[in-house]
């Protein structure tokens, strides 16, 4: 069974207050999911492994550690997943990006797929996907579903906001996926929107409603 992180860091937490905040406007709502993914990915990249180097300092020589080498590709489930990109690139400029293009229908709640770009690499590399928000799960559910038809073998799910529901539905499905959340909201409407959440994230952050 996958593991649910919640990462209770307090520059995540005001942040997400403000994301939240139906008065906040596109240019900070943009810029808040950036700073908080950057700050998800700082949490995220705990656990990569380390190897030691040999270098010289101005003063001797020092053994001392460098990421030893993991190969990340983030993954933004268009379009809402695209505004946590750049804000993880900052901290792993190396990490590729793939993309999988998924809406979900607003009558069956269902996603329909529409893109997937994925690196060539994919067997190797751990994939991150990203995505606000975890609502009922499908579109997740969908987007790993693509990956894993593809090759891909490690991969962890990134989001903003979560559904209880849509937890429990991505464990069901994917039990080796571990999930990586801000907030773990109460629970679903009967509209699929998460409550209290933040509303609809693609409208909020291209500002098309
Ligand atoms: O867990 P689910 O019930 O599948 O809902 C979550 C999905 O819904 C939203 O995307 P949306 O369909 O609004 O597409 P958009 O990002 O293009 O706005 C959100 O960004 C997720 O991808
Ligand atoms: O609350 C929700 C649920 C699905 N998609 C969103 O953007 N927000
Ligand atoms: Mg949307």
């Amino acid at each position: 069974m996958g593991k649910v992180y919640v990462f209770d860091h307090p520059l995540i937490q005001h942040k997400l207050t403000y994301i939240r905040k139906t008065e906040t406007g596109t240019k900070e709502f943009r810029e808040l999911v950036d700073e908080v993914a950057a700050l998800m990915a700082f949490e995220i990249t705990r656990d990569l492994p380390l190897e030691e180097v040999t270098i010289q300092t101005p003063v001797s020589e020092a053994t001392s550690q460098v990421i030893s080498g993991k190969k990340i590709a983030i993954i933004p489930i268009l379009r809402a997943g695209l505004g946590m990109v750049d804000g993880i690139l900052d901290l792993i400029p190396a990490a590729k990006v793939g993309h999988v293009g998924l809406y979900r229908d607003p009558e069956t709640l269902k996603p329909v797929e529409y893109y997937v770009k994925l690196p060539s690499d994919v067997q190797e590399r751990e994939m991150i996907v990203v995505d606000p928000m975890l609502a009922t799960g499908g579109s997740a559910i969908e987007a790993i579903h693509s990956l894993k038809k593809r090759g891909a073998k490690q991969i962890r799910l990134m989001c903003l906001v979560g559904a209880p529901e849509g937890v429990e539905e991505i464990h069901a499905a994917h039990p080796d996926v571990d999930i990586y959340l801000a907030a773990m909201d109460e629970k679903l409407n009967e509209k699929g929107y998460i409550v209290p959440g933040l509303g609809d994230a693609g409208d909020r952050l291209f500002g098309t409603k």
